[in-house]
């Protein structure tokens, strides 16, 4: 099967609730979904497990209905809970190889790289995705390890053909220099959560990735 068959998405919300500016989370992944964003991404970083499981099963509903893909940041025992699609992980999660054995249903496993020498392990071996993680350092992120930049992602293009979701700052602007270099798929949080509309700011961006 090739890349583009294995992750057809192109646009992926990263969604929190605190990056939509009060503004309910669900209606701006409804109005983003209805924009263009292929994917979503439930991030909650501050949540205790119940809040965590109340959204991701809400959100699941509108994931559902409109036929996309939900993914759970971070927390296995969560997307098993609420029959997530998949699942992301970065370098200091629960790594892909254990959640392949723990969960055999999960259709997407993405992995976070932050360092040119995980492409040579196992757990980039059984991942389904790679996020490029930042492409541009980022507010909304500051735990972060390399800003990959363009050069970056060129660089990891050559080393792998994995799909590659680049993440970090990117907005209508930047988006399209992204995908020339090697990235499969933009993901994005402030770009929608944060814009004024967010249905407006995922149409815009999803018509400039298909430009
Ligand atoms: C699509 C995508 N790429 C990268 C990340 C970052 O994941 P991680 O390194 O585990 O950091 P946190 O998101 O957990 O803070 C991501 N979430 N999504
Ligand atoms: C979750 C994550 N992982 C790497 S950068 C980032 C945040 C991206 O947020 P923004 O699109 O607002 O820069
Ligand atoms: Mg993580």
């Amino acid at each position: 099967m090739n890349k583009q068959s294995r992750f057809p998405y192109k646009l992926y919300l990263v969604l929190s609730e605190a990056d939509c500016k009060g503004r309910h989370f669900l209606k701006v992944a409804e109005e983003s979904i209805i924009g263009g964003v292929d994917l979503i991404q439930l991030r909650e970083k501050n949540d205790d497990l119940e809040t965590f499981i109340r959204k991701a099963l809400q959100l699941k509903e509108i994931t559902d209905n409109y036929e996309i893909p939900l993914i759970i940041n971070d927390n296995l025992e969560i997307a098993k809970k609420v029959n997530a699609t998949g699942i992301h992980v970065g370098t200091h999660d629960i790594p892909p190889v254990a959640i392949r054995e723990l969960w055999c249903n999960a259709a997407y496993v993405g992995y976070s790289i932050e360092h040119l020498e995980q492409l040579d392990t196992e757990e980039t071996a059984v991942s389904d995705y790679l996020g490029i993680s930042p492409v541009f350092k980022t507010p909304t992120k500051t735990d972060t390890i390399t800003e990959w930049g363009l050069d970056g992602i060129r660089t990891i293009r050559k080393l792998t053909d994995k799909p590659l979701v680049a993440i970090g700052n990117l907005d209508v602007h930047n988006i399209k220099s992204v995908i020339d270099a090697g990235a499969d798929c933009i993901a994005v949080v402030s770009a929608i959560c944060g814009a004024p509309n967010p249905q407006k700011a995922a149409y815009q961006l999803k018509n400039e990735l298909l430009k």
